[in-house]
């Protein structure tokens, strides 16, 4: 008997998180164009070759909002995969509240402060409600998402907790 295994294609992602120092307010982007188009979602985008993902997440952030940021903090790892597709996005998750610069829309986002309190959920990425209680709380985390083709129905997740940044890398998810 022969097994079909289907081979996952891993790719990298950022996704940072600016925050006001006293973490009561998000600064949001609404993606204007590509992946998520509609959606209010924090700054970041795919790593390019020769860079390291801190560096990618801070590109990012600069291209589509103009901040520049001085510590980012690595918060977790989250994993999407979509029904159909091998490819598994590595989404890797950064906040900081140390940023400097003038704000201004671009090409791809336009910016918005949110009460952290009051977040546009309805038009956010459906997992956003399931990790950001983890988010809020301070935890170090790692998730994966399963995604129907639609790019809206969750058929199921799982994740674990880390203690620290440096034990994300070691997690399986599997086991
Ligand atoms: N389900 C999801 N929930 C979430 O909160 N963020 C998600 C998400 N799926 C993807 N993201 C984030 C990760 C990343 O920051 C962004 C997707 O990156 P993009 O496709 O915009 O990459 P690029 O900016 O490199 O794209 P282009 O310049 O358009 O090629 O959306």
């Amino acid at each position: 008997m022969v097994e079909i295994v289907e081979q996952e294609l891993h790719k990298l992602y950022t996704l940072v998180y600016v925050l006001n120092k006293d973490k009561t307010k998000i600064l949001l982007g609404l993606k204007k164009r590509g992946f998520g188009k509609g959606r209010w979602n924090g700054f970041g985008g795919k790593v390019e070759k020769g860079e390291t993902i801190e560096q990618g997440a801070l590109r990012e952030l600069k291209e589509e909002s103009n901040l520049d940021a001085k510590n980012l903090e690595k918060k977790g790892v989250i994993y999407f995969k979509f029904e159909g597709d091998p490819v598994i996005m590595d989404v890797h998750l950064y906040t900081t509240t140390d940023v400097s610069g003038d704000l201004i829309e671009t090409d791809e986002m336009l910016p918005k402060w949110y009460n952290v309190s009051d977040l546009p959920y309805s038009s956010m990425w459906p997992d956003d409600p399931i990790w950001h209680p983890w988010f809020f709380e301070g935890k170090i985390f790692t998730v994966k998402f399963f995604f129907k083709a639609d790019l809206e129905t969750i058929t199921g997740y799982k994740h674990k907790f880390a203690s620290s940044v440096s034990e994300l890398d070691a997690i399986n998810l599997d086991s």
